[in-house]
């Protein structure tokens, strides 16, 4: 098996409209985990992840993969290793599903329809239904859900034969079901594969993400273990929010809570 990517920024500034978006940020991703990366609007998480894709060069300061500038990697070498998947991915064509998910294999890979537990030069790729595609294959992109088409974008995605994901909110426009089971997906790819996912949902980030990183005007406020983060206050205060760990019926999850629009918690029993 390939090892996962290792992915680092060092020290990287961007300017865009003559504004600087990324401060001086610094952040190696561990090769094989999960890190998501929250914050709130605007407050950078696109703009690192086109960095990572060397969809954008920084002003300052470099990406390295594997130890290598990403920027002296031709630009086919990069699909190979680094599936980037932009927020609202749109396909250029009207494709079905299963069109869609073949230009993904294109790329180098290998989709599998339907079977499960072969994969992609060692890496394990989904199968359809993991991502509730399966009885969606056929259909064409424009006659898609704008969450149908989401979950099929990701596929897209994961069909590469890339080492490192670069998912930029692939869940926004998901139900809660989906949402859930995006994430325990991406989750199930640690090892394998290193995912950087950019999620709103600070819940969902914290139950499943090996790292979280908090960015908030640009600058990484934080980065480490969901229980860490949340309790170093770093969500709280990009935010403007109070955020902390409940105890649910499942056992222990680091859920994150905030006020109902009263400014009070909802009483027990209500
Ligand atoms: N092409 C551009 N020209 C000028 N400013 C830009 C451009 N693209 C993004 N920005 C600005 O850069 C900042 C960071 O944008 P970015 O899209 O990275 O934020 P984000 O954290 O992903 O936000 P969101 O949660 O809303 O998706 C924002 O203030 C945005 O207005």
């Amino acid at each position: 098996m390939r090892e996962a990517a290792a992915l680092g920024l060092e020290h990287v500034t961007v300017h865009l409209g003559g504004r600087p978006v990324l401060h001086d940020l610094s952040l190696d991703l561990v090769p094989g985990e999960m890190l998501a990366l929250v914050g709130p609007n605007g407050s950078g998480k696109t703009t690192a992840l086109r960095v990572m894709a060397g969809a954008l060069e920084p002003a300052t300061g470099r990406v390295l993969l594997d130890d290598a500038p990403l920027a002296d990697r031709a630009r086919r070498m990069r699909a190979r290793d680094v599936a980037y998947l932009p927020q609202g991915f749109r396909s250029h064509w009207n494709l079905t599903v299963a069109e869609l998910i073949r230009l993904g294999r294109g790329r180098g890979a290998g989709w599998l329809p339907g079977g499960a537990g072969a994969g992609v030069r060692g890496r394990p790729v989904p199968p359809p239904a993991a991502l509730d595609l399966d009885r969606l294959l056929t259909r064409r992109l424009d006659d898609l859900s704008g969450g149908e088409r989401a979950r099929a974008a990701l596929a897209w995605a994961l069909a590469a034969p890339a080492r490192l994901l670069l998912a930029d909110e692939p869940t926004a426009s998901l139900d809660i079901a989906h949402a859930l089971a995006v994430m325990r997906l991406l989750a199930s790819l640690r090892g394998a594969m290193t995912v950087v996912v950019v999620v709103h949902d600070l819940g969902l980030a914290l139950a499943h993400a090996d790292r979280v990183a908090v960015l908030d005007g640009g600058r990484l406020r934080a980065v480490g273990t969901p229980r860490a983060v949340l309790a170093s206050g770093a969500a709280d205060d990009a935010f403007g929010l109070s955020f902390r760990p409940v105890a649910t019926p499942s056992g222990t999850w680091p859920v994150a809570v905030a006020p109902g629009p009263t400014g009070e918690a909802m009483a027990d029993g209500a």
